[in-house]
This record gives C-alpha cells, structure tokens and sequence, in this order.
C-alpha cells in the first residue's frame, strides 16, 4: 500500500514538473543524465526547492521587472508582490496574468497549490485515504485505481502532449523500480536524453502551428493515452507481472523511439522558421513546412565531425547559420573582433557597437566555442522574459544540432541549482534576476567553475537601478569566485567604459559599423528636420509635411501622425513609440479613425484569422480595440498583452500582415521586428524626459539588417522641448554607475549578507 501511494505521487509529481512552459520540461533529460542513486535525492531536492519558492526572499527567487516600466525610466517600477492583484490591461479577461513581461506574476504560475480542487490536494488526499485504511490490498488497490481515473486527474494527466513524454518516462521510471529489464538501462539509451527542456516546449508551440505535424502528435497523444491507461492499470497488477512488462517495455521503447525521431526533425524544422509566419496562411505554412522538414532531414543526415574550420568550431556550425539565419559571411568587424588576441586568450571583453550591428552574433560563435570546444557551460544574460525566450527559440534548434542543452531561466522556469550534466553541456539563457539566483547556487554547491563563460547583452543595464545592480553583484561574484570563468559584456550604448572595465578588468573593442544606414529626422509643427551633427544647430531643414488635413483632423492629431504614417504604410512597416500604455491605445484608435478605407482591404483574409486566433486565445474576448485597429493592419503592443497576444500580433507584424504597431518602449530593447520608419509620439517616457541610451535603443529598431534596406526615425517635439531635445541627440549616452554604492544600505549589505550566506566569505573572527 506504501508502495501504491508513492507510485501515485511519483507519478504527478513527475507529471507536475514536465507540465508545458515548466522550467521542469528539462526533467527528462535531467533525469537521464543523473547519475545512479541520485533520482530520489533530486526528486525530493526538487519539490523542496518548488515548496521552498514561497517563502524564499526576494535573492533567491526575485522579482523581475516589468519592461515597459523598468527600462524606459530606468527607475525601478513598484514591484508587485505574489498574490497582489495585477493591473488588469484593457485586453485581459480577468484575473489572466501577463506571462510575458511580468515575471513576478510567473513565479508561481507553474506549480500547484494545495487549495482544495489542485491535483496534489486530491494526491495528499488519496494518501490520506490509503494510511486510513484498515484493510489492505486489493480494496485499497482498487480505490487507488478508482481515485487516479477520477475525472479531474485524468484531464490533468492528459491534458498536454509534453505530459505524455514525461509520461514515457514515467513508465519507465516505474519498471525500473520494479525490477524491468530496463532497469540498467544507461541514461544515453533514453530517447529524450538528448531532448533539451526548450526545445520540448518549442515542440508544443510547432505543433499547434502545423496541421502534418499535429496529425502526427495526435497519434503520438492517442499512443500516449493509451499508456495513461496501461500506467493505471499496472497499479491494479503486482509489479513483477514480468511478462506484460516486457511487452510494455518494448512498445514503450518504440513509440519512445518514434517521438524521439519526430521530435528532431520537427525541431530542427522550427528553427528554420526563424522570420515567424503568420500561422493561418494555409498555403505558405504548408510550402515552408516541406521545405523546413527537408532542411531537416539533409541536416539529422549529415553527420560531421570536424572541428576548426569557422572560429574552431565544426563548419556544420557555419552550415548552421546559413540555413537557419541566413548568415552567409561575418561582417568585417565580426571578423577582427572574433579573432582578437584578447578574446583568442579568453579574457574578459566588452564591445560595443551601434544597434543592429550583429553584436549578437560574435557572442553566439564565443558560446558555441565554450560549449563544444571547452566543454563548459555558459550562461548568456539579458534584460527581458521576451528576450530570453526570442533566444531560446532562436538557439534551440543548434543545441539540438551541435548536442548542447539550451535552459531557460526566466519567469518561473529555471531549476536551483542547474541539474549536473555528464556529457553535454548546458547554455543557460536567463534574466537578470534568474542569473543571480543561478550564480548563487552555483557557488553554494561549489559549481561555479563549471561555467566558462558570461555574456551580458545590453550591458549597459549595470548603471539601470536595482535591477543593475543585481547584475553588478552577480558579476562581482563571479569575478571573484571563479578565475576561469569569462565575462563577456556588449551594448549599444556605452559611455564611461574605463569604469566598467576596470570592474570586470576587461578589454575594450568598438566599431561604428550599422550594415543599414539610419537616418534621424526631428519633426517640429509641419516642418521635418535631419539631425546633422555637422551643422551648427545640429540639424537641417529637410522638408514640409504636405498632407491635407481637415478641421477634425487636426484637432485629434495635432502632430501629423496620420501624415507621417501614411507615407509608409502599409506597404512598408512602421512603429509609433508612445509615452504610456494608454496612450498606445489612444494612438491606435485615432490613426484608425481616419485611414482610408482602402486599408481595409489589405491582406484582409490574414487579419480575420488573426482576430479569430486573438479572440480564441482569450477564451472568445477580443479587447474592442484591437478590434476596430486590427482590420486597418493596426494594433497597440505593450506590457499588458498576455504572451499569447503578444506573440501573435508579432507574428503578424514580422509577416506584414499587421504594418503599425503603437507601442511602449517595452519593444525598444533588441526585439527584432522590422520597421522602416520608427516615429517617437514625444521625447518622454511616461513623465520622464527621453535619456539617450532609451532614445538610441528606440530608433534603432529602424532599417535592420537583414530585414531592411533602409530605416528612419522621426522624433516629434514642441517648440518648449526644442533645446532639451537638441541636447539629447548630441550628448553622448549616460555614464553607467553602480547603483549598489548608491544604495548604500541596501544593495551593499545585500551583498555582504548573501557572500556570508554562501561562505564567500566570514564574520570576522572574535579576538
Ligand atoms: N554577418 C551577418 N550577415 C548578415 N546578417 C547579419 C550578420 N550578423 C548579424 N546579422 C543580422 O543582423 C540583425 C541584427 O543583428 P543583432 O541582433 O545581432 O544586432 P545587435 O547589434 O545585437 O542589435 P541590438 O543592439 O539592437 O540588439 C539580425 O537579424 C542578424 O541575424
């Protein structure tokens, strides 16, 4: 009975971990990978840590910031506790969290609680029955087995495909105890072994995304289910039933096998689709789709094994970056700074370049080299959720490739400490605050070596408040814990470079090279200005707004943004920043009011399916703005979209579906979509004036490599504004400084607390 009980909750606890978006997708492989004897040690240390979560304080599970409000001001927003009710956005049914740029409302999001209808109340609950039970056996047995088929477990334990995976596992977890012939089975033998978490989920999201592949995964799900039933029938049979575990081994082996070869084409067919397609475009979903599975396949095919021929790495990697990035040849720059002596001798480098100059790729090929030369781990470092998960996407397919692992740590994803690896190493791909709960862990296990290599994207977020100095001290740490651990650090916007340096006692590169030229105009009542550094003013006339406007008209757009906007839509893509959230709607709502109906008739097809997928993805509401815009190829995007929504009108946008998005400065941080022309709606973020780090990072998004052949942006000002804006566009970006001296009493106490807590270092010793 002892034994049926904890069957039981091994089962959901297994199931429980391996739920879709789950940090704990990555259980499969990390438990292939464990070595003999740890599976119960982790599997306990596991729910500790999950239980501990709740009641750990803000450095070991912190809260990240919210994009739109943390990056624009560069003061930290009003951090919102667990439990504390969010702000419900104009386009949220209640109660529906923001996943994607609200990190705090995803720490718990993944684990049940134990209110009274959760899965592990019911389990608590079976249990309880089963110690109660005066008569053992076969009753119990049967209630057991009663109880697991009960409706809402049943729903749970199928209600995903990635759960039937994990339930693949499962069976196999329980033969194994059971004394199976799998029981020796080495971790590699495992046909998810080389399957990273991410790139399971990946699978989710392609899935639902192709009508093949979902013919195919509904017959690996109807198989699946299928072992549901045998996995709860098992329970109604003794365990050493030998016969029917062989048969059930050896189906479980080949369905394992079929997913394993699925699941690898199918990713590899997903990371090709890099520029995402608008999903319901029936017939060029299914054109790419044939043409990604054969990508796929020449790919599995080609085995190669050499190392050396692109920056020490195998020329698959080169391979690589054609089919899937299109990157044929490295930029000059990318070249020299890849073949540096300094970075040659792995020391520290920061370098910096201007926005879309393919800073991310010379850390890419660094990482690569760590992972599959040096065999280390690495963790890369960036500023958003959605950053951290364009990434992951974007790099999933070459784990799965190259034999790495890629992880998530962001939201509530991320396990502490990292599962330990025997063969294949890891890329941990994380937030801020995700990074710093990884290091610590790494050093309280006595890891931290294991990661060779530190990259921090968007650097200059060190000097950016509370969240800067949360990285600074997770650099700190590594700086002074691990000697063989290399930092590198890159952005667009630096300044006061000697300082930052010196702290992570780094070399310096920078080039001025942008592959698509920028052009920066400001825009005064009707006239347009080029910002020109060469004049004396600093910009030149360029020309005036012709564009007949009505009464109406120019009392609800009094800046032209329905001028300057239809100058280039909707042949051509456009992002209007605005200074709130609100005024994001609003701006939305107005342009839409007086487009020509002509717009309408733009890819009209594509945007009813886009408005019946955003419908469907908040459960029959579409918020009435989008609404009206969506028809016209308009949307707003800010941090109040849920991550569905927001997902799905990137896709349209990237496929140009959608031509203008009105958007926060949430979209300025490195999200590559297209705009041929960035217009700022005023130099503010909410009440505060623009910096120039926000400014830059804004009108970069124009003209990107790649995308563009050109870009422009156009900052509209007031005459009251004139000689602030003037001033901003020369000056050059702020200077970053540390913000744990700034707050003195928290942020270096914080610090001196957490090195005593990891024994870093001591309390003084008394005389
Ligand atoms: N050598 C190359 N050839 C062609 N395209 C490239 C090359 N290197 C990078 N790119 C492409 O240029 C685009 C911008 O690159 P990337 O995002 O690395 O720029 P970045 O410098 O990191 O910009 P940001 O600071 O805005 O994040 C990407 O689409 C990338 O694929």
């Amino acid at each position: 009975m002892e034994e049926g009980a904890s069957r039981i909750r091994r089962r959901v606890s297994v199931h429980k971990r391996t739920r879709p978006g789950s940090a704990s997708a990555c259980a499969a492989p990390a438990e292939a990978e464990r070595a003999p004897g740890e599976a119960e040690e982790e599997e306990e240390e596991g729910a500790g840590a999950r239980r501990r979560k709740t009641a750990q304080p803000a450095e070991a599970q912190p809260a990240e910031a919210q994009p739109a409000e943390v990056h624009p001001a560069g003061s930290s927003r009003p951090s919102r506790s667990p439990g504390q009710t969010p702000v419900i956005p104009t386009s949220q049914q209640p109660g529906a969290g923001d996943q994607h740029y609200d990190s705090e409302e995803d720490m718990f999001g993944d684990y049940d609680s134990f209110s009274e209808n959760s899965i592990l109340a019911q389990v608590e609950d079976l249990e309880q029955r089963y110690m109660q039970l005066p008569e053992q056996g076969k009753h119990a047995t049967d209630l057991a087995s009663e109880d697991l088929h009960s409706e809402s477990i049943k729903n749970e334990l199928s209600v995903t495909h990635v759960s039937d995976f994990t339930e693949c596992k499962t069976n196999e977890q329980t033969e194994n105890q059971t004394g199976g012939e799998d029981a020796a089975a080495e971790p590699g033998d495992d046909p998810l072994y080389d399957v990273p978490s991410s790139q399971v989920l990946c699978f989710d999201d392609l899935q639902s995304s192709s009508d093949d592949l979902h013919h195919q995964s509904t017959q690996e799900r109807d198989r699946s289910s299928s072992s549901h039933k045998t996995g709860n029938e098992e329970l109604q049979h003794q365990p050493n039933d030998e016969m029917s575990s062989k048969v059930q081994t050896s189906s479980d082996t080949n369905r394992r096998k079929s997913i394993k070869d699925f699941l690898k084409s199918a990713m590899t067919g997903n990371a090709k689709a890099q520029i995402p397609v608008f999903s319901r475009n029936k017939q060029l979903k299914e054109a790419l789709l044939s043409e990604e599975m054969n990508v796929a396949k020449e790919t599995i095919e080609s085995s190669s094994s050499d190392l050396g021929p692109f920056y020490s790495l195998p020329s698959k990697v080169r391979d690589l970056y054609v089919q899937f990035k299109g990157i044929e040849k490295l930029y000059e720059w990318q070249h020299t700074c890849l073949t540096l002596s300094c970075v040659q001798e792995r020391k520290n480098l920061i370098y910096s370049l201007p926005t879309s100059g393919g800073k991310t790729l010379v850390a890419e090929i660094l990482m690569l080299q760590e992972l599959l030369c040096r065999r280390k781990d690495v963790l890369m470092i960036l500023p958003y959720v959605a950053l951290v998960q364009e990434k992951i996407s974007g790099l999933s397919s070459f784990g799965i490739e190259l034999g790495f692992f890629v992880e998530e740590y962001a939201g509530s994803k991320g396990r502490f400490p990292p599962t330990k690896r025997r063969e294949k190493k890891s890329l941990y791909i994380a937030t801020i605050e995700k990074a710093h709960s990884l290091v610590n862990s790494l050093i309280e296990t006595g890891r931290i070596s294991s990661l060779g290599l530190v990259v921090v994207d968007e650097l200059h977020m060190i000097g950016e408040g509370s969240r800067g100095a949360i990285l600074e001290m997770t650099l700190a740490k590594v700086i002074y814990t691990s000697k063989t651990t290399q930092i590198i650090g890159m952005s667009a916007t630096l300044n006061n470079v000697k300082d930052l340096q010196e702290f992570l006692q780094a070399e310096y590169y920078s080039s001025q090279f942008r592959p698509v030229e920028l052009k920066e105009y400001l825009k005064i009542n009707d006239t347009i200005y080029e910002v020109d550094s060469k004049a004396e003013s600093s910009m030149t006339f360029s020309r005036l707004l012709h564009y007949k406007y009505s009464d109406s008209l120019r009392k609800m757009d009094p800046d032209h943004l329905v001028a300057l906007v239809t100058e280039v839509i909707p042949n051509y893509s456009c992002l209007v920043f605005c200074p709130s959230k609100k005024n994001c709607e609003n701006v939305a709502e107005m342009l839409c009011k007086f487009l020509d109906k002509e717009y309408l008739k733009h890819r009209e097809k594509e945007k009813c399916e886009l408005m019946k997928n955003l419908r469907s993805s908040s459960s029959g509401h579409l918020c009435p703005i989008l609404r009206r815009t969506v028809p016209f190829g308009v949307a707003y995007h800010h941090g109040g979209l849920t991550g569905e929504e927001r997902k799905l009108l990137e896709e349209a946008y990237s496929a140009g579906v959608l031509c203008l998005l009105t958007c926060t400065s949430t979209l300025a941080a490195g999200v590559n979509l297209p705009a041929r022309r960035v217009i700022l709606r005023a130099p503010y973020v909410a009440k505060e004036f623009l910096k120039r780090n926000q400014y830059k990072q804004m009108i970069g998004r124009a003209g990107r490599a790649g995308i563009d052949t050109t870009g422009e942006s156009i900052l509209i000002l007031q005459e009251k504004d004139k000689q602030k804006v003037l001033e901003l566009i020369t000056r050059p970006p702020e200077n970053c400084y540390s913000h744990l001296v700034q707050q003195f009493t928290k942020g270096i106490q914080a610090l001196f607390l957490s090195l005593i807590g990891l024994k870093v270092s001591a309390y003084p010793s008394l005389p």
